[in-house]
């Protein structure tokens, strides 16, 4: 039984590449240092896996126990040869039982090993998917648990490779190099042993060989991470390049800069191919110059061999023998830096996998904390759910810590509450807010005022710098997320819809929701008509990202889930995009249907919606700069009054529910290009500064 030689490679997969951390917040592992800090690095990192994926070790003794029958079992052939010329052809005389016992005995011990070799091999693959299918789970939920904020400051490109490409790094290393480096290191070390049994001055010899090799190899792996950990760097580049053009395919059509981006498409992937040559001429080095040691060994050994057998220290059967234990002993030497390497690789894969899981979970459901209940598998994220699921989510008993919120309707307080985003200035000051259950808030404001972080501190997208927010009275920082999702939903600009039909898409605002209930969700709305336009009716597929629906559409849609959700709260973003005037008819009648009967804060893109809303809010430089009825604040000089005066002049008459006026088009602006928010006028009349309210 051999084991599989393995060549080197002509260019190391993409997708077994992957970057260091760019990440700065939780700060990127530390590069191996020397010596015992290394160890102590290696020791630990292996610790964290293993608990993390108590898998990793469950059998493994018989896997051990497997790979050394597998490895003692390669020396069938050596001995055998061995035995057949030194005994079995001794004195020119052919003795046929040596030779048939050793035959026999050769096959049984072959047989065994493949068997063995098998069965190790299937454990190890086993082993590793298991270990990798959890790390893998674990570390995406992680990535869901962080907060929005946690998740914008990483790179987009560097969060998909963790769970992707880094993990498929370890997957390479646990599922061949694993296998490799255990039967290896057990075939060398045996393959020595008997090689000294047989001759130990050629042992010396081949030893002396090496020992230079090996010390050039272990120098050489040092600078190899180094360079592998660029080359990881830069496949996170050139998967954000990517995925940033494909998402944004439609802005870089709409303003033909194609060119431009696909130059910064090939600059990625120039620099990677870069990074990658650099860290193959290296190995390619280190690969030829093992090549070129094994011949060197080689011919040395038998010439020296044979000059022992000349001086008769040595018989035939011991020098063919050895030159076959030789090849034993240079075979995982030469793959020793291809595994290494992967080894390296793995564990810098994983290095940056242990860093994502370190990025505390900033916006802590209660029910964890209090608890102890980990977060259960299959469970929808907290922010997920906040946004998506607010009903039919898991049950409550399953998360014992937190608070439930208080049934009815729900009413809204900011206490002091001030926001600033990471080594950013002061977003929200001091912004004391009382909203009574029920009512109906329209939040308007320049762009930039600081509309949507107020609205996210009110989802717990993210959690106050200072003060408190409080939603039914109680904190909502001890409010379970199982609690919180059933009745607080936010409705973002997009309702982001996935590639299924229309009544999966409104059921994920009820899971388990039947289509009659799905059906009246829309009628409710006001939106049977338009989805009776739909021969397919709510089996109709939206297309990825609901892209064979209209904008409007998509929003329809979005409003008929929230509908079935049935919040107590509902927190809406008013969509910027433009749409036909029937649609927005039908969504600004939607919208009003929505809101009834809940608390509803919504960021108004239009006047209707501040027109007939019970309070306007007006958000200016990060602080409540007027609040009342429109009517009122429309007749009073301040920031309402002058961004109304600026909607009329810009509008005119567009229709019943108008958006706000677009800017100059560019020449094919793609149809879903956001406009810019109604009330936020492109050139704002002068005023007294930020900062303060009127
Ligand atoms: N993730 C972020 N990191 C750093 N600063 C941010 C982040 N998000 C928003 N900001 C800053 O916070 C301020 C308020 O932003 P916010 O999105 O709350 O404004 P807005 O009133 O909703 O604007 P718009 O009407 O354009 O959506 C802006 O100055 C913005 O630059």
């Amino acid at each position: 039984m051999t084991t599989p030689a393995r060549s080197i490679p002509a260019q190391t997969p993409p997708e077994r590449l992957s970057p260091p951390n760019p990440n700065p917040s939780p700060g990127p592992s530390p590069e191996p240092g020397p010596g015992s800090a290394r160890a102590d690095l290696l020791t630990t990192t292996l610790r964290r896996l293993r608990g993390l994926a108590p898998e990793l070790t469950r059998g493994l003794l018989g896997t051990l126990v497997l790979a050394l029958v597998a490895t003692a079992g390669k020396i069938a052939i050596p001995v055998t040869v061995q035995q057949i010329l030194d005994r079995g052809l001794a004195d020119d005389q052919v003795d046929l039982t040596v030779i048939g016992v050793a035959v026999g005995v050769a096959a049984v011990v072959i047989l065994t090993t493949a068997l063995a070799n098998y069965r190790m091999n299937r454990r190890l693959y086993r082993l590793s998917e298991t270990t990798l299918a959890t790390l893998r789970v674990r570390a995406f939920r992680h990535i869901h648990d962080l907060s929005v904020l946690s998740q914008s400051a990483q790179r987009r490109g560097s969060l998909t490779s963790r769970v992707t490409s880094d993990i498929d790094q370890m997957s390479q290393f646990l599922q061949f190099g694993g296998v490799m480096l255990l039967v290896s290191t057990g075939q060398m070390l045996i393959a020595t042993v008997l090689m000294v049994v047989y001759s130990w001055q050629l042992t010396l010899l081949v030893h002396g060989f090496y020992l230079p090799l090996f010390l050039i190899t272990r120098r050489t792996q040092r600078r190899l991470a180094g360079r592998y950990a660029q080359v990881r760097e830069r496949i996170g580049e050139l998967l954000g390049a990517v995925a940033e053009a494909v998402v944004g395919a439609s802005v870089v059509r709409a303003y033909g800069v194609q060119e431009r981006t696909a130059q910064r498409i090939d600059t990625s992937i120039d620099r990677h191919r870069g990074a990658q040559s650099a860290a193959q001429k290296m190995i390619a080095g280190v690969f030829s110059l093992s090549e070129l040691v094994a011949a060197l060994a080689t011919a040395a050994a038998v010439i020296v061999g044979v000059l022992l057998g000349v001086d008769g220290a040595l018989s035939t059967g011991r020098l063919v023998a050895f030159l076959f234990l030789m090849t034993l002993f240079i075979m995982p030497i030469q793959s020793m830096t291809e595994i290494l390497n992967d080894a390296a690789n793995a564990l810098a894969g994983l290095r940056r996998v242990l860093d994502v899981l370190d990025l505390p979970t900033d916006v802590r459901d209660p029910a964890l904390t209090d608890g102890s209940v980990p977060h259960p598998a299959g469970a929808p994220h907290p922010a997920e759910a906040t946004i998506m699921i607010p009903a039919g989510s898991p049950p409550p008993s399953a998360r014992p810590g937190g608070r439930e919120l208080p049934a009815g309707p729900l009413g809204v307080r900011f206490t002091g509450v001030g926001f600033a985003y990471p080594d950013g200035p002061p977003v929200l000051r001091d912004i004391d807010l009382e909203i009574a259950a029920g009512s109906r808030i329209a939040v308007v404001g320049e762009t930039g005022s600081g509309k949507t972080t107020l609205v996210k501190l009110l989802t717990r997208l993210m959690d106050p710098s200072s003060g408190e927010v409080l939603i039914g009275g109680v904190p909502l920082a001890q409010v379970r997320f199982a609690s919180l999702r059933r009745r607080v939903l936010l409705v973002p600009q997009e309702g982001f819809l996935f590639d299924l039909t229309i009544a999966d898409n409104v059921r994920y605002g009820r899971p388990g929701a039947d289509d009659a209930a799905v059906h009246a969700a829309f009628e409710a709305l006001g939106l049977g008509d338009w989805l009776a336009t739909h021969p397919e009716g709510l089996a109709t597929r939206v297309g990825e990202s609901g892209s064979r629906l209209s904008a409007g559409e998509r929003q329809l849609v979005a409003l008929a889930r929230a509908r079935l959700a049935d919040p107590d709260l509902l927190v809406l973003d008013e969509a910027t995009s433009a749409v036909d005037p029937e649609t927005e008819v039908r969504l600004a009648q939607a919208l009003a249907e929505l809101m009834r009967e809940r608390t509803s804060v919504t960021i108004a893109h239009r006047l209707s919606t501040a027109e007939t809303a019970d309070e306007v809010l007006v958000v200016d430089a990060g602080r409540i700069a007027q609040r009342g009825r429109h009517r009122d604040l429309v007749a009073v000089p301040g920031i309402y009054q002058r961004l109304h005066q600026s909607w009329v002049a810009g509008v005119g008459s567009t229709g019943p529910a108008p958006a706000r006026p677009h800017p100059p088009a560019p020449a094919s602006t793609a149809p879903d290009e956001p406009r810019p928010a109604f009330l936020a006028p492109r050139t704002p009349a002068p005023r007294p500064g930020r900062g303060g309210a009127e």
